[in-house]
C-alpha cells in the first residue's frame, strides 16, 4: 500500500500543495483538477523526482526516500513529455528502455513482444515512430512503463492530445492494467476517468479536496442539476454548466442550489457537472 502522511510541498515561498493524506491500495486512481492544481507535483514526488517539504510518502511502511532503487524497481512512469526517438521502432526502443533498466536481456524480449501485442502495436512493431499518431505513441509510452511489471503505474497526463477514438482505446487499456496493480493517472479531463477510476482525487486551493469514488462525488449534485430549453425562466441564482443544441433549441445544463423543478427538468448529475461546479471560480 502507498501511503501519503501529511504532504506539503513548497517551492521556496509558493505551496504547491499542502497536507495531503492518501492512501492508494488497488485499481485506477484518478488525479483530476484544473491545470496548476498540482497534479504533476504530487507525480513527481511519488515518483522520487521531487521531495516532499513535509511529510512522508510510505510503501508497505517504508518510505520511498530510503528504499531508493528497490522503490523505483515497483514504479512504471509515463511523464507527460516522453521522450522517444523517431527513428527508433516501437521494438528498438522497448528494448533500449529495458537495458537502460537494466532488465535481463532474454526477458526484455520476451517482455518487448509481449508488451507490443498487449498495448495492440504487433503489426507495427518494426515501424519507425516517426508516423505513428498520438495514440500510437502514447501506448509505446505505456509499454516502456510496464516493462519492469510494475506494482504502481504512474500516468501523467497520458490522454492529452488523443483523438476521442485512440481516448477510448486508452481507456480500456488502463482499466486492464488496473486489475493487479495501482494505477495513478492525472488528467484534467472528465471522459479520460469517469468509467474507469476506482477513486477521483480532487485538489482545490491546492489542498486535498475529496478523494471518492465517481459514483459518489456525482452524489453531492444530487438535486441540483437541471437542463430547461429556456433559461430566461429561471429566476433563481444558477451555475450553468454546459450548453447544447437540440431540435433548433438552446438546451442549457445548470445547478441550482434552489428547487427548480416547476420549471426545468430535473437531471442526474455527472462527474463533468461536478468538476464544472467545483471548479466554478477558476479559469480553465
Ligand atoms: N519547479 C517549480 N517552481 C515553482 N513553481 C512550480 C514549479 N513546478 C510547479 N510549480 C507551480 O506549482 C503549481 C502546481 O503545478 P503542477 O505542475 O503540479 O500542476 P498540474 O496540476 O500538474 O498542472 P499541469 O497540468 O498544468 O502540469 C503551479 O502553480 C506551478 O506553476
Amino acid at each position: 500500500m502507498l501511503l501519503l502522511n501529511n504532504v506539503t510541498k513548497k517551492y521556496g515561498d509558493f505551496t504547491a500543495l499542502e497536507d495531503i493524506n492518501l492512501e492508494f491500495s488497488g485499481g485506477v486512481y484518478a488525479l483530476l483538477a484544473p491545470n496548476g492544481a498540482g497534479k504533476t507535483t504530487l507525480i513527481k514526488m511519488l515518483t522520487t523526482l521531487i521531495f516532499p517539504t513535509k511529510g512522508e510518502i510510505l510503501w508497505n511502511g517504508d518510505e520511498i526516500v530510503g528504499l531508493d532503487a528497490s522503490y523505483r524497481d515497483i514504479i512504471g512512469y509515463l511523464p507527460q513529455d516522453f521522450g522517444y526517438y523517431r527513428n527508433h521502432s516501437p521494438r528498438e526502443f522497448l528494448l533500449y528502455m529495458s537495458a537502460l533498466k537494466c532488465l535481463d536481456r532474454d526477458k526484455s524480449k520476451r517482455k518487448t513482444d509481449e508488451l507490443i501485442d498487449l498495448v495492440g502495436l504487433s503489426d507495427v512493431r518494426d515501424k519507425k515512430m516517426k508516423k505513428f499518431s498520438g495514440g500510437m505513441i502514447q501506448r509505446v509510452g505505456i509499454a516502456q512503463a510496464m516493462l519492469n511489471d510494475p506494482k504502481i503505474l504512474i500516468l501523467d497526463e497520458p490522454t492529452a492530445g488523443l483523438d476521442p477514438k485512440e481516448r477510448v482505446r486508452f481507456r480500456n487499456l488502463i482499466s486492464s492494467l488496473s486489475k493487479d496493480r495501482i494505477v495513478i493517472l492525472s488528467t484534467h479531463i472528465v471522459s479520460d476517468i469517469e468509467t474507469i477510476a476506482s477513486r477521483v482525487i480532487m485538489f482545490k486551493n491546492h489542498r486535498l479536496f475529496t478523494n471518492e469514488s465517481p459514483a459518489s462525488i456525482c452524489s453531492t449534485l444530487m438535486g441540483k442539476v437541471y437542463e430547461t430549453d429556456d433559461i430566461a425562466d429561471i429566476h433563481t441564482p444558477y451555475l450553468v454548466l454546459t450548453e447544447h443544441q437540440e431540435n433548433g433549441k438552446t438546451v442549457t445544463r445548470f445547478a441550482s442550489e434552489i428547487d427548480c423543478g416547476d420549471v426545468a427538468r430535473s437531471v442526474s448529475p455527472n462527474l463533468e457537472d461536478v468538476f464544472l461546479y467545483i471548479y466554478r471560480d477558476e479559469a480553465m
